[in-house]
């Protein structure tokens, strides 16, 4: 599903003449199946969004490659990777990312707008999607008239409506007390078991690693696994 191979990464800050070169990760190798669910956990800085960020295509590759589902991602233009990520990839954040001014269905709507659905088949799909969550008396609300847990669920069911195969998290239960915590990570089990979704996961927490059918570590920069694996190939 996902393929990364010689990816390396600096930040460049400061003035172009007196740029200073931050290098975030190093030589990063990473392999997930179909089906997986893979969390990436590693200290504060070591490199983890900026991981999910090339993965996501938010930040641009300079060495490496990333191939998703098949498809060179990282030679992608900008316009060819808006499309590609609306059609195959689903987000969760911490922060949920909900856009204030729209209700519930409108967010969930949203990505279906993007792609350009007719207004029944958006309606029906919204509509399904809410009741999945168990949001659909909510629809009308806004984020803010929500919970952290309802809003999460939002965000899911934005994430799902489009039937991505992959959904990235940064986080996800970063903003939810114990019990929607729980609750989520039982729905994303559900999702991965019953629809084969993969889920490429950042987390600091042992509960939600706990549901990963593998562990990738990040150290200073260094993927520890996927170093392994690329020893064991040469
Ligand atoms: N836009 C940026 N410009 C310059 N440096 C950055 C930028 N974003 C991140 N960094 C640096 O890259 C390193 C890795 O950051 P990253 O956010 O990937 O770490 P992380 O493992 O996700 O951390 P956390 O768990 O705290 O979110 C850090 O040293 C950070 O300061």
């Amino acid at each position: 599903m996902i393929s990364v191979s010689n990816l390396s990464y600096a930040f460049k800050i400061g003035k172009k003449d007196k740029e200073n070169v931050v290098p975030v990760l190093h030589d990063v190798h990473l392999h997930v199946a179909k089906g997986e669910i893979v969390a990436i956990v590693g200290r504060s800085g070591s490199g983890k969004s900026t991981l999910l960020n090339l993965i996501s295509g938010f930040i641009r590759p300079e060495i490496g490659e990333i191939t998703i589902g098949g498809t060179k991602v990282s030679g992608l233009t900008e316009s060819k990777w808006a499309e590609f990520r609306l059609n195959h990839l689903g987000f969760i954040f911490q922060s949920f990312q909900l856009i204030p001014s729209m209700t519930a269905y409108e967010n969930v709507e949203f990505p279906l707008v993007l792609k350009g659905v007719n207004e029944k088949d958006r309606k029906e799909k919204t509509l399904e999607m809410l009741k999945r969550v168990g949001l659909e008396p909510y629809q009308n609300h806004y984020p803010g008239e929500l919970s952290g847990g309802q809003q999460q669920r939002v965000s899911i069911a934005r994430a799902l409506v489009l039937n991505p195969p992959l959904i990235l998290a940064d986080e996800p239960t970063g903003s939810l007390d114990s019990e929607n915590e729980r609750e989520l990570l039982n729905f994303i089990k559900e999702l991965n078991e019953d629809y084969g979704i993969t889920f490429l996961m950042i987390t600091h927490d042992h509960e939600v690693a706990s549901i990963a059918h593998r562990k990738v570590e990040i150290v200073d920069g260094y993927l520890k696994e996927g170093r392994m694996l690329h020893e064991v190939q040469r």
